[in-house]
C-alpha cells in the first residue's frame, strides 16, 4: 500500500506529461482558422474541447473513431482527460475500441481515472460492464453469443424439427471458410451470411457435416432461433443461393469479423474440422456414425468397447496450449519470439501445446526452458482464449523468469529476445523504428502483453 501511495504521490507532480500536445496549441488558435487546420487536428482538439457539433461533423466525414496522434492518444483518451461526457458518450455509440493504449501504454480508462474525471470513469466503465459483464478480460474468440442447450443435442425430434423451422438459421463453410459478406464501411469487415431452411435445402443429404450451435440469445425467446453450422464442399452452390458472398480466409480474415461472429466461428470451425478429420473408431477403427446434433461420433460396431460407457474418444477434441509472457528477474524486460513462420518483424509470446500429466504453470516452465533456456518461477494465470485453427485452447499467463542468459531453440524460433517496456509500447502501437511488432489485438499475446504494459504505466522503466 505504501508503495503504491508514493509512486502516486511521484506521478502528481508529472502530470503535465500526459498533457496531449495537440490541446496545448488549440487553446491559442481558436476562432475563423479553425476551418483550416487540417481535419486531424480539428478532429483531437474538438474531442480535448468537448465541440460536439465539430465532433459529429468530423465523425460523418473522413476521420475514422479510433485515429490517434502523434503521442498514440485517441479523441476518446482526450475527452477522456478533460471530462467530456457528451464527447465520451459520442465515442462510445460510435464503437470505438476502449482498449487502445497511448504511448505511455495508457487507456481511455486509465486517463480518466488518473485525472479524477469522475464522470468519465463511469461512462467508459459502464460501457466496459454492459459489453462484458463479468468484468474480466475477455479475448477474441470467446464471445459466442449462443446458448448451446447441450440437453436439447440428444433430443432427435426437436433437432429435426428445428432444422426445418423458419425461423432457423444455418451459416455454411466450404473447406473450413465460412460464407461471409462484406461490409466495407465497418470498423469489423465481414459477416457471417445466414441462409434459411428453404435457402440451404439442396445442400442438406446424408453426406453433409452439420452441427447444432445454440440458440439465439438475442432472438425471440418464444421463437427459440436455431442456429446450426453446414459444411458445403461446393462453392459454386453457395454462390447460386446468394451470389454476394465470399468465403473468408483465416488469417486475416476471420481476425475481421465482429465479436460475437467470430465466437459463433471458433465453435463451428473446431466442430466441422472434428467431424471431418475424425471419421472413424479409434478404437477398432469401425466406421462412426454422427449423433447429438453433430456432437459426438458414435462407434458403428456394436461391440465396440466405446459402446460400453463413456469414452472421450467419442467427443470433440480440444488441445490445451499455454501462450506466457516471460518477464525478467529485474522486472524490467519480457521475452518474446520469432517463431519461424511469422510474418516479418513480428515478435510474440512463447506458446506450446500442453502435455499429458502437466500442470498449467510446469507447462510453461517446460515450454519457455525447450524453446530459450530460461528457468522460470512463478506463473500467474492471465486470460485464456479458443484458438480455432484447428482446436486450441490458449491459457494465457505471465511466468517470471529466474535467469537471464538465452539459449534458443533454433528448430523452433528464429530469435528470441528481452524487450524493454518503451520498446514494448511501441511495439502494440505499430511505432517501433525498426519497424517491429506485435500481433493484433485479437491474439491474447497482444492482451497480455499490453496488460504486463499497463500494469507497469506508474513504474519507472
Ligand atoms: N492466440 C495466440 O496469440 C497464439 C500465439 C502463439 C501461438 N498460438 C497457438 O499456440 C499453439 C501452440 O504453440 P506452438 O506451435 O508453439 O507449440 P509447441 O511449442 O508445443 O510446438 C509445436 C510442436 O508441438 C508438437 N505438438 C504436441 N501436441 C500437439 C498438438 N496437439 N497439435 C499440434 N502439435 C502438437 C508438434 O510436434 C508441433 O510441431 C499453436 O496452435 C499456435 O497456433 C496462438
Ligand atoms: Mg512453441
Ligand atoms: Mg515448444
Ligand atoms: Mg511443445
Ligand atoms: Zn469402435
Amino acid at each position: 500500500m505504501l508503495t503504491l501511495l508514493s509512486q502516486y504521490r511521484h506521478l502528481k507532480h508529472v502530470k503535465y506529461l500526459y498533457r496531449p500536445l495537440s490541446v496545448m496549441s488549440s487553446e491559442s488558435r481558436t476562432g475563423p482558422d479553425d476551418a483550416k487546420k487540417p481535419f486531424t487536428d480539428r478532429f483531437f482538439d474538438s474531442a480535448a474541447n468537448g465541440n460536439i457539433e465539430e465532433l459529429t461533423h468530423l465523425l460523418k466525414a473522413t476521420v475514422i473513431v479510433d485515429e490517434r496522434n502523434d503521442n498514440g492518444w485517441t479523441g476518446l483518451m482526450l475527452a477522456s482527460r478533460y471530462g467530456h461526457a457528451n464527447a465520451i458518450k459520442i465515442f462510445l455509440e460510435k464503437g470505438c475500441d476502449v482498449n487502445l493504449v497511448n504511448k505511455t501504454g495508457q487507456t481511455a480508462l486509465d486517463i480518466a481515472q488518473f485525472w479524477d474525471q469522475s464522470e468519465a470513469t463511469s461512462l467508459i466503465m459502464d460501457y466496459v460492464k454492459h459489453d462484458n459483464p463479468d468484468k474480466q478480460l475477455r479475448n477474441f474468440f470467446s464471445y459466442n453469443p449462443l446458448l448451446r442447450c447441450a440437453e436439447k443435442r440428444k433430443d432427435t425430434n426437436w433437432l429435426e424439427n428445428k432444422m426445418r423451422e423458419d425461423s432457423t438459421k444455418y451459416i455454411a463453410f466450404c473447406e473450413l471458410q465460412p460464407y461471409v459478406l462484406s461490409l466495407p464501411d465497418n470498423k469489423w469487415k465481414y459477416q457471417i451470411i445466414r441462409f434459411c431452411y428453404s435457402d440451404i435445402q439442396s445442400c442438406i443429404n446424408d453426406k453433409n457435416l452439420v452441427v447444432f450451435l445454440g440458440i439465439n440469445k438475442n432472438g425471440d425467446e418464444t421463437e427459440e432461433q436455431a442456429v446450426f453450422a453446414i459444411d458445403v464442399p461446393d462453392e459454386k452452390k453457395l454462390k447460386t443461393i446468394n451470389p454476394d458472398g465470399t468465403l473468408l480466409q483465416p488469417f486475416p480474415g476471420s481476425m475481421m469479423l465482429e465479436p460475437s461472429e467470430a465466437g459463433i466461428l471458433a465453435e463451428a470451425r473446431t466442430m466441422l474440422d472434428w467431424l471431418d478429420r475424425y471419421k472413424f473408431c479409434a478404437t477398432c477403427g469401425s466406421s462412426t456414425s454422427v449423433t447429438e446434433g453433430g456432437h459426438k461420433r458414435v462407434c458403428d460396431k456394436k461391440e465396440c468397447k466405446t459402446n460400453k460407457g463413456i469414452h472421450n474418444t467419442c467427443y470433440p477434441r480440444t488441445d490445451p496450449s499455454v501462450i506466457m509472457l516471460v518477464i525478467s528477474l529485474n522486472g524490467k524486460k519480457c521475452l518474446l519470439g520469432r517463431g519461424k513462420r511469422f510474418p516479418p518483424k513480428m515478435y510474440s509470446c512463447l506458446a506450446g501445446f500442453m502435455e499429458p500429466g502437466e500442470t498449467i504453470e510446469d507447462t510453461c516452465r517446460r515450454e519457455v526452458h525447450e524453446e530459450s533456456g530460461i528457468e522460470v518461477g512463478r506463473v500467474d494465470y492471465h486470460s485464456s482464449q479458443p484458438w480455432p485453427f484447428p482446436a486450441s485452447l490458449m491459457l494465457g499467463c505471465l511466468a517470471y523468469a529466474k535467469t537471464e542468459h538465452l539459449k534458443v531453440d533454433e528448430d523452433e524460433l528464429e530469435d528470441a529476445r528481452w524487450f524493454r517496456r518503451p520498446e514494448l509500447v511501441q511495439m502494440l502501437t505499430r511505432q517501433h523504428p525498426e519497424g517491429l511488432f506485435v500481433p493484433p489485438e485479437q491474439a491474447i499475446a497482444h492482451q497480455i502483453i499490453k496488460s504486463w504494459v499497463r500494469k507497469t504505466t506508474n513504474s519507472n522503466l
